[in-house]
């Protein structure tokens, strides 16, 4: 009797694709991926702050996208060994409810070097059968201080692994700043594809269709990285302050601690409106702040989030003492 020949043909599992976003504390990442949330509404997010306490996600809360955090560290050292788990379970969502998003998006936090997630995505057997790396791509700001080539390796370490340089916030800067960040962009990523956003307006076609590039990855373990030279703190302002005080406090202090203080951001609440506002400092620069929709889960208490280097001691007592006086 002729045996029955069994077919050998496995259907292939699909790979759902990966776009990286990296960049330097306040360089637009959050803005870039608002503008592509807004073309790809079908992706799942993954975002990465420094900070202990997470503002980003409150700027994406007009999109319905399955969003995870993770808070508190980098991912290319203390919350590392947190995206191999996470995206297990993303993709285990994915097969279990009917493929309900096409992509995913992980922005890194701004001091992240995007090569450890590469790594693990690329390394790890289970993850790499499941999910293929369709662009990393690094935001840098046309304003940035070139200084901080030199002072914050981070940002080359950012540069250097990216497919597409997006140059931002080129609305606010003179033409040298602009040809000076160009120079460093042309010198330290040459093969990537060069693009500009402001405000997060990109061609998103061009993001969603970009190739990837053959990464050549180490074999072996990554080397230790050196450990960042930022702290953080995360501020509770329990009593609310308007706009205008808090602009005074917080002006007093960016401009004070210029050199140190690296980052500002915040989710606080004003008397003059339930809404909260978000507020948005980068080195010595504050932005208009945005009022963000209410949620029920806002519990009115304020928070500001600041990443500095160096030692500052008391940093917290400093700054509400700052919004004490200014409030007085
Ligand atoms: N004028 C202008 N402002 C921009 C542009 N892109 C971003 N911003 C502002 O710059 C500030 C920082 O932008 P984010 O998108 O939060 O930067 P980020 O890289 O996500 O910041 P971190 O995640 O904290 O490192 C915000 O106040 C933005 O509104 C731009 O092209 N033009």
């Amino acid at each position: 009797m002729q045996a029955t020949k069994l077919s050998t043909k496995i259907k292939p599992i699909h790979r759902i694709p990966v776009i990286i976003i990296s960049g330097f504390l306040g360089s637009g990442k959050t803005t870039l991926l608002n503008g592509l949330l807004s073309h790809a509404p079908k992706s799942a997010v993954i975002i990465n702050e420094f900070g202990a306490t997470g503002i980003d996600q409150h700027l994406l809360r007009q999109h319905k996208v399955p969003l995870s955090t993770l808070v508190g560290g980098c991912l290319c050292c203390q919350v590392r060994g947190s995206l191999t788990p996470l995206l297990k379970n993303l993709r285990m969502a994915w097969d279990a409810n009917n493929n309900y998003f096409e992509r995913v998006i992980i922005e890194t936090s701004g001091i992240a070097n995007p090569e450890s997630v590469l790594d693990i995505l690329l390394k790890d057997r289970w993850l790499s059968a499941r999910y293929s790396v369709q662009s990393a791509i690094t935001t840098v700001s046309a304003i940035m201080d070139v200084q901080h080539f030199e002072r914050f390796p981070e940002v080359a370490a950012q540069i250097a692994w990216a497919d597409s340089v997006v140059l931002t916030q080129t609305d606010l800067a003179d033409a040298f700043q602009q040809q000076s960040i160009q120079a460093k962009l042309d010198q330290l990523a040459p093969a990537a594809m060069h693009l500009m956003a402001v405000q997060g307006d990109i061609d998103v076609d061009v993001i969603l269709n970009t190739g990837k590039k053959i990464r050549p990855l180490l074999k072996d373990k990554l080397p230790l990285l050196a450990a960042h030279a930022f702290n953080t703190i995360s501020v509770p302002l329990p009593v609310a302050m308007s706009w205008q005080q808090l602009h005074t406090a917080l002006s007093y202090l960016t401009t004070y601690y210029s050199e140190q203080l690296v980052r500002l951001k915040g989710l606080v609440y004003t008397p003059e409106c339930p809404q909260p506002l978000l507020i948005q400092g980068v080195a010595g620069r504050l932005y208009l702040p945005t009022r963000l929709a209410q949620r029920v889960s806002d519990d009115g208490v304020g928070r500001l989030v600041v990443i500095y280097t160096g030692d500052i001691a008391n940093f917290a007592e400093i700054i509400l003492a700052q919004c004490a006086i200014t409030r007085s």
